[in-house]
């Protein structure tokens, strides 16, 4: 047609250039369609407490093949199902901030879910912050009723009944100097208690169908918990409650939280000096941290969330959110006032930031050194959760806990997807860093890193049974024994 005079040669390339658009928009949802298919049953399990994820993920995912066919139920089935995917994979109250609307930035729910999203307000921002990156208009949803009803909560099925008496608390104690022993050292990691579950019954959000009956029981410090229990029991929904996600049911969990007099939230692991430290302490190697978050409680899901970013963003994330997605203070401004108090937290955070060997080591410790030469060094930016297996994400995941070394950590089946030597590798990482852990896992060479196993079974109403769990030590010796046998 060129040759022929019919068309210009700018018209060609103009239609080249329409066609490869068209191909790309399309590409997303035919690459997609596994994940869209798959998971469409699970988004009846969203909750308005919910949405703030519906709405990150809305913000931070996929506008092509919105702008393509909005309105179009195909696209709209795709998108939720793929929210979904993402509720699924990425809850964590590492992730999950209070719930915050579009990209309007954060509201307020309440206290106590404020209290538990204290590492959550610099999440919920990166993720709004991720989502801006990817040039994302709020408005480009207008269309979409049916996330409209799931994000406004107004829909009938989706309206959460009224708040009952499911109660989360932090009690926050301070350590004063009369506690440092003569020699100025903090007494090393005794066994204070991190966390008190008081007759806790969890129900379904719409059925009200009861999971766990009257759970009560402590964990301490240094008291490695697995849970154990038949499929659809209700153990991710246990560690949901107890990162404030599941507000079903009634009962308290109590979490304890320590200052060493310091900073708020930073507690100092090892003092040589009679005076409480000015300045963070902290050498090189990973394992030195001289610091943790105390406060934080870290939720780790089978999939871990991977941000847009580099290889350096991801491992930072949570912890360094701030720093290195360039948060405004703004997008936080609605925060609730216990994660305001995190100013301090935030500070001390930027001075402790890893250094670039920090990361590298930290890489090197959870078996992913290689990545850095596969993804040319830190700085490259890629679809990570598209570019790394399960297993390599769930590494990273564990690389991100040993840089944040929380106090206190709720891992879903957060190692499913590594071998045993990994799988026992990484357990004896985080409990060397001072790391108290709360799994679920299927596997009985899970029990080798577990001081208690709390096994729920699923609730009969017809059994008559007060409870449906039950709560028993570990024998370290025998279990090593049983796992050699079933291995
Ligand atoms: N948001 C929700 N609304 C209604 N029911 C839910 C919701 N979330 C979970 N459930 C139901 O609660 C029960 C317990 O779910 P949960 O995910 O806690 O089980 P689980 O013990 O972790 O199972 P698995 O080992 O298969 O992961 C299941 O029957 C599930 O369908």
């Amino acid at each position: 047609m060129y040759f022929s005079g019919k068309i210009e040669f700018g018209v060609i390339n103009q239609s080249v250039s329409a066609f490869n658009h068209i191909l790309s928009d399309f590409s997303l949802i035919v690459y997609q369609f596994q994940a869209i298919s798959a998971f469409s049953a699970v988004i009846d399990r969203l909750e308005p407490d919910q949405s703030m994820l519906v709405s990150a993920f809305l913000a931070g995912y996929g506008l092509k093949a919105l702008k393509l066919a909005t309105g179009t139920r195909v696209v709209l089935h795709g998108f939720k199902t793929k929210l979904t995917e993402y509720w699924n994979s990425g809850i964590s109250s590492d992730e999950v901030g209070p719930t915050c609307k579009g990209s309007e930035g954060l509201t307020s729910e309440g206290p106590e879910v404020g209290a538990q999203g204290l590492v959550t307000d610099a999440i919920a921002s990166a993720i709004l912050a991720d989502a801006r990156r990817r040039s994302i208009a709020s408005d480009a949803f207008d269309n979409i009723g049916e996330f409209d009803d799931v994000l406004d909560g107004t829909h009938s099925s989706y309206v959460l009944e009224p708040d009952n008496s499911l109660k989360i608390s932090f009690q926050h104690d301070i350590i004063k100097g009369s506690l440092f022993e003569s020699n100025g050292s903090i007494p090393p990691d005794e066994d204070f208690k991190l966390l008190e579950i008081q007759n806790l019954t969890l129900q379904t959000p719409k059925s009200g169908r009861t999971l766990i009956l009257d759970l009560s029981l402590e964990i301490n410090n240094k008291d490695h918990l697995l849970v154990m229990g038949p499929s659809g029991s209700g153990k991710t929904s246990l560690l949901r409650a107890l990162a404030g996600l599941w507000r079903s049911g009634s009962g308290k969990i109590t979490f304890f939280t320590r200052d060493m007099g310091h900073s708020r939230s930073l507690a100092p692991m090892d003092m040589s000096s009679s005076e409480p430290l000015k300045e963070p302490v902290r050498d090189s190697k990973i394992d030195s941290f001289k610091y943790r978050r105390a406060e934080g409680v870290f939720f780790l899901p089978q999939r871990p969330y991977m941000v847009l970013g580099t290889l350096r963003e991801q491992l930072l994330y949570p912890t360094w959110v701030e720093e290195s997605f360039g948060v405004s203070q703004d997008a936080s401004s609605d925060a609730l006032s216990f994660s305001l108090q995190m100013s301090s937290l935030q500070d001390v955070c930027s001075e402790m930031k890893p250094t670039e060997d920090d990361l590298i080591h930290v890489l090197q410790d959870v078996h992913l050194g290689d990545i850095i030469s596969r993804f040319k060094g830190l700085d490259t930016t890629y679809e990570w959760s598209s570019v790394l297996s399960l297993g390599e994400q769930q590494r990273l995941a564990f690389a991100r806990l040993l840089l944040s070394k929380p106090k206190l950590v709720l891992l879903d089946e957060s190692t499913s997807a590594l071998d045993d030597a990994n799988e026992a590798h990484l357990y004896r990482r985080i409990e060397a860093a001072g790391i108290t852990y709360v799994s679920i896992g299927h596997r009985r060479t899970l029990y080798s890193f577990h001081n208690k196993v709390l096994h729920i079974l699923k609730f009969d109403p017809e059994d008559g049974s007060k409870t449906n769990w039950h709560l028993e030590p570990i024998n370290q010796s025998s279990t090593y024994e049983e796992a050699q046998k079933s291995s």
